[in-house]
């Protein structure tokens, strides 16, 4: 194991040119390994070495014994040492998110501010092979954008300086190894078992398969996403500088290409500068775009329709003008018009002809109760949700029923009047499949994936009320 890491540093200089690190510890077996190989190799690598602990406050008893476990070791070797209480619960609270979600977000937050503040060149973390192959894996899965490499980087900017990972290239099971052989006292995370995390599945159920198949999967893996890597960011200078050359105009919010010359560059350029784009437009920040809405685009340049316009997600809209592709970020409404599409407001409220749609994300101990005035589903596989009226031939994959169902059957099965059936909302995920009607059916397969759902509930005026129930 050491010889693999040695060679790993220098095969990506990671440390070169750093003089001070600092490594991020949970008290795990992957991180207390780490501070002890670099403590050990500190005058080899010519480096001082810092650590950094975050508690969660989470699981408190069993916290406190992990701040413990690494202060003790940093005392025994007189390491600089610090660590902070996070105000995790509050935080996730506050913005909605799982406590998983908002401990790393405020973890990293506060290591990279430490960084900073101590002057440091990196912060070190113990991601490992392992980690690496089950990242690819999920992400491949769940989807991305594959114009970026899935998995995780050996190096990338963070704070002043880098973010390094040294142990991509060595397995969990060669961290334990040294563990036992050096005789590090760690602790374990239990969470790492529950498989209520999708990690955790992928753990249990997919590496020791790949394993099985090639043990060495993991260096293959790191190697095929370091030149996926390093191809992307040729390839996005690339589209940055085709950019320049097809914009015909650029507003605040607003940017307009040249369809003839966007087509006359490559298609691999092609999706990067769309993405480039929207992502200018897309201020807030939010998981988007998904490469649905690349090639949404792609087609729309593609294959002219004139009447088209497509509404992205957090209020981008693109349309065709002759020759020219235009796009555009416009408030989005917050209340549903007819004869469009709108974008869900997550985490909020939508007001609909039939009632309100409030939605939330999910929190662990939020009592829910699924059923046809209730939705709960995968942020990152189905958002941006959007909601619109129906149209002919739209058709749900009913819960329960094999085949599909006709939304206009079901409005008749249903008895809804002819004048509310034209304006019943619709759910609608980004690959624009019809998940909810709501309090009438929910598609099949909207099952949550606990990291980050979202629960969606309906809440019908009174004239609905008595409508369904008349
Ligand atoms: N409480 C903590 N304090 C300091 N560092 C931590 C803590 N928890 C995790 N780390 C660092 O992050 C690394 C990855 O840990 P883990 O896989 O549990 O985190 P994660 O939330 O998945 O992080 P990432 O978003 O970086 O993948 C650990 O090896 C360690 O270096």
């Amino acid at each position: 194991m050491k010889k693999s890491v040695h060679k790993f540093i220098r095969n990506y200089q990671l440390l070169e040119g750093v003089r001070s690190v600092l490594i991020a510890v949970s008290g795990g077996p992957d991180s207390m390994a780490m501070l002890d190989f670099l403590w050990k190799n500190r005058e080899w690598y010519n480096i001082r070495i810092l650590a950094a602990h975050a508690h969660h406050q989470l699981r408190e008893e069993s916290a406190d014994q992990d701040l413990l476990t690494v202060q003790n070791y940093c005392l025994e070797y007189n390491i600089p040492f610090f660590s902070k209480r996070l105000e995790v619960k509050e935080y996730a609270k506050a913005n909605r998110m799982s406590t998983q979600l908002a401990a790393r977000e405020l973890r990293y937050k506060w290591l990279e501010k430490l960084t900073i503040e101590e002057n440091v060149e990196a912060l070190i973390t113990a991601h490992h092979g392992d980690d690496q192959i089950e990242t690819i894996m999920m992400k491949q899965v769940r989807g991305y954008i594959p114009i970026q490499a899935p998995g995780i980087s050996v190096r990338r900017p963070f704070g002043n300086g880098y973010l390094i990972r040294p142990f991509l290239g060595i397995t969990k099971a060669e961290i334990e190894n040294y563990c036992n052989e050096e005789g590090i006292l760690t602790r374990i995370d239990e969470s790492n078992f529950s498989t209520k995390y999708t990690r955790n599945r992928y753990r249990q159920e997919i590496l020791p398969f790949i394993k099985n198949e090639n043990s060495q999967a993991h260096v293959q893996m790191q190697r095929q996403n370091q030149w996926l890597e390093d191809d992307s960011a040729f390839l996005m200078k690339l589209a940055e500088s085709e950019l320049n050359n097809i914009l015909v105009q650029k507003k605040e919010a607003h940017y307009s290409i040249s369809c003839d010359s966007f087509q006359s560059i490559h298609v691999s350029l092609q999706r990067r500068v769309i993405t480039l784009i929207l992502n200018y437009l897309n201020i807030d920040n939010s998981p988007f775009p998904a490469s649905v809405h690349i090639e949404q685009v792609m087609s729309l340049i593609h294959h002219t329709d004139p009447s088209k316009q497509l509404h992205i997600g957090a209020g981008v809209f693109v349309y065709r003008d002759y020759n020219l592709c235009h796009f555009s970020r416009r408030k989005v409404s917050h209340e549903t018009n007819t004869d469009s599409i709108e974008e869900l407001v997550l985490p909020g409220v939508t007001k609909t002809a039939i009632g309100e749609i409030h939605s939330t994300f999910l929190e662990e101990d939020m009592e829910v109760r699924e059923g046809r005035n209730q939705l709960i589903l995968a942020y990152d596989e189905h958002a941006p949700l959007f909601i619109r009226t129906r149209l002919t031939g739209d058709r749900i994959n009913p819960i329960g029923i094999n085949g599909t169902k006709k939304i206009s059957r079901l409005f008749i099965d249903r008895k809804i009047s002819q004048s509310l059936r034209e304006k019943w909302p619709l759910l609608l995920n980004k690959e624009g499949n019809i998940l909810w009607v709501p309090l009438l059916m929910r598609a099949r397969g909207v099952e949550p994936i606990k990291e980050k759902a979202i629960v969606l509930t309906m809440k019908p005026t009174e004239e609905i009320i008595n409508n369904l129930n008349g």
